[in-house]
């Protein structure tokens, strides 16, 4: 009986880890349109939820208190089920908050090399973290994290890749193969 409860439990959400500009966001929407799943985006809930943008809370009230923020809203959202979750970059820096969604979701992690998150975040100053010299931050920050990102099981390497939707696909898939 606890078994049956935890099997029709543990792949209830879907959430998406995985380097700035690995395509979480853009990703997490193009799943929640297909499957029709309501989406989380969890940089935009706690955007909603300050009243100030990312930028604003890094200058304003420093980047340990958005970390703050960030484990509180892993809480409340591994609580509840049939979610897309898209995570912000620095949620594997704390282990609890992958522990926490391990639990009744699915992780996947978007991976892409240096080259290809550039491309993708060149025209973006929504990033504090890449202020200033882009490429340079992207690569330092990439190498550090690295070992967080390829710790999670779930792995897809987007390099390269034009479009989202084959990776939203593949998640797709993956997900309905873990249901059954
Ligand atoms: N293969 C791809 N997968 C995901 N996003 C891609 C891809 N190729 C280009 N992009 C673009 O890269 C950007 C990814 O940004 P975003 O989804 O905000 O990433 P994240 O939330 O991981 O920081 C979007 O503008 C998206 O259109
Ligand atoms: O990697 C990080 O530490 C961050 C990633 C950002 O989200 P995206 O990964 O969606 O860009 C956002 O949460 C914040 O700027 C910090
Ligand atoms: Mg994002």
């Amino acid at each position: 009986m606890f078994t049956d409860l935890l099997r029709d439990n543990v792949m209830r959400n879907i959430v998406l880890v995985g380097f700035m500009g690995t395509g979480k966001t853009t990703v997490g929407r193009l799943i929640a349109e297909k499957t029709g799943m309501p989406l989380v985006d969890m940089d935009s809930m706690i955007v909603k939820r300050a009243g100030k943008s990312i930028n604003e809370i890094f200058a304003e009230d420093g980047e340990p208190h958005f970390r703050l923020l960030e484990r509180e809203l892993v809480k409340e959202l591994s609580a509840r089920s049939d979610q897309i979750i898209s995570t912000g970059g620095g949620i594997v820096l704390n282990p609890e908050n992958i522990a926490d969604f391990e639990e009744t979701g699915l992780v996947v992690c978007l991976l892409a090399d240096a080259g290809s998150v550039l491309e993708r975040v060149r025209h973006d100053s929504a990033r504090p973290l890449l202020a200033g010299d882009k490429e340079a931050k992207v690569i330092a920050l990439l190498e550090s994290r690295k070992p967080l990102y390829e710790a999670i099981a779930h792995k897809i390497d987007t390099s390269g890749r034009p479009s989202p939707a084959p990776t939203a696909q593949e998640i797709i898939d993956l997900y309905e193969s873990n249901s059954r």
